[in-house]
Parts: structure tokens; sequence; C-alpha cells
């Protein structure tokens, strides 16, 4: 089992807070067939499921801050042994948040091929997290944590892109532009692989 996922196509997608990861994994999914894991959802869901550790993550997440490198590794390798029969790719969304958690990714999982950088500017995202949390529900989209995981995600995520970079695997993609021609070089860079 952790050999075929050793084989399996992984990409990450990493950026900020609202830069349209979530967006643009629906989009590959559609087009491509590929597995959509994403870290935060899957937290959710353990929050959701009213557990003693969902407890302790929902108070980590409404900080605005990383919970515990292994919970979300073993929240991903559980899922992605899961799907590896029946799945093409794995998108994995939201992770790595910092170096380290790439780093531990590669030691129980395995590489990824691909990273899709997702970038847009800070007021954007912003303004795109506000808007969302007029309706997301999520205790997270208030502008008190929205600010902390901002300063988070400068501090601790793009050290994992200037990582990956060296390697060659990095394709930054312009978040600003509209959702369709975002995800046109989304799926110019996938096409790339192999
Ligand atoms: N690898 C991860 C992924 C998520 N989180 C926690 O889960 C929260 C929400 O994650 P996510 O949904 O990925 O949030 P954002 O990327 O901030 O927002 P979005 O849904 O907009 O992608 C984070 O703030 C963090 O507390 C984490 O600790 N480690
Ligand atoms: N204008 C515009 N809005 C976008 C784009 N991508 C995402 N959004 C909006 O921005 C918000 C955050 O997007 P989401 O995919 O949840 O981002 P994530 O936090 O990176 O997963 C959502 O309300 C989206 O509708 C884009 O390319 N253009
Ligand atoms: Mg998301």
């Amino acid at each position: 089992m952790a050999d075929k996922i050793k084989d399996a196509k992984i990409i990450f997608v990493v950026g900020g807070p609202g830069s349209g990861k979530g967006t643009q994994c629906e989009k590959v999914v559609a087009k491509y067939g590929y597995t959509h894991l994403s870290s935060g959802d899957l937290l959710r869901a353990e929050v959701a499921s009213g557990s003693e550790r969902g407890k302790t993550l929902q108070a980590i997440m409404q900080k605005g801050e990383l919970v515990p490198l292994d919970t979300v590794l073993d929240m991903i390798k559980d899922a992605m042994i899961a799907k590896v029969d029946v799945s093409k790719g794995f998108l994995i969304d939201g992770y790595p948040r910092e170096v380290k958690q790439g780093e531990e990714f590669e030691k129980k999982i395995g590489a990824p091929c691909l990273l899709l950088y997702i970038d847009a500017k800070g007021e954007t995202m912003v303004k795109r997290l506000m808007k969302r949390g007029e309706t997301s529900g999520r205790a997270d989209d208030n502008e008190e944590t929205i600010k902390k995981r901002l300063d988070l995600y400068y501090k601790a995520t793009e050290p994992v892109i200037a990582f990956y970079s060296s390697r060659g695997i990095v394709r930054k993609i312009d978040s600003e532009l509209p959702v369709d021609e975002v995800f046109g070089h989304v799926a110019k860079a996938i096409d790339g692989l192999k």
C-alpha cells in the first residue's frame, strides 16, 4: 500500500488564505479527475464530528494557528490510502504550511511532482475572505483571525515555495485574474507533467 501511494502523482497546492486554492482544485477535479484533499476541510470534518480531538483542533484553528504536524499528516495519509486505487493523482490543498510539514510528508508518503503556487495580493485575499465569511460559517473567516492567518502564511508558508523552487517543480499562478483565466494557467502546468 505504501508503495502504491509513493507511485501516485502528487501535486501540492500552496497559496495564502483566500488566494483561490479550493476554487482551482474543484476545476482540476472536473477536468482531470484527480482526488482533491484539502487539509483544512479534513480538519473541519474532524471538528464537525464533535470528537475530543476535534475540540482541541477547533481552538487552534479559531486562532489561526497551525495544528500539530502529525495530526494533519495522518489525516492526509489515511485519505490518500482510501483513494489510491481509484485515483489518477492527488491535489494536496493547503499543505505544506511550513517546510517541516513538507519534509515529513516526503518521509511518510512521497515526493510531489508539482507545486502550484496560487498567488494573490494580501489585500485581495483579505477582501475575498471577508466576502466568503458572509456565508461560509467558518469561525476563522473574521477580520482578526484573517490577519493572523496572513501573517503566518508570509512567515511560515512562503519559505515552502523557496524550498521547492530549488527543485524546479514550482509553477507560480497569478490568481488576480478571472477564475477561468487562472484555470487556463493551472491546466497548462498540469498538462506539462510527465
Ligand atoms: N496543513 C494545515 C492546514 C490547515 N491547518 C489549520 O486549519 C486552518 C484552516 O485551513 P485552510 O482551510 O487550509 O485555511 P486557509 O488556507 O487559511 O483558508 P482557505 O480555506 O481559504 O484555503 C488553518 O488556519 C490552520 O489553523 C493547519 O494547521 N495545517
Ligand atoms: N475574483 C476572484 N475571486 C476568486 C478567485 N478565486 C477564488 N475567488 C473567491 O475567493 C474566495 C476564496 O477562494 P477559495 O477557493 O476558498 O480560496 P482558498 O482559501 O485559497 O481555498 C472565494 O469566495 C472565491 O469565490 C479568482 O480567481 N477571482
Ligand atoms: Mg480552501
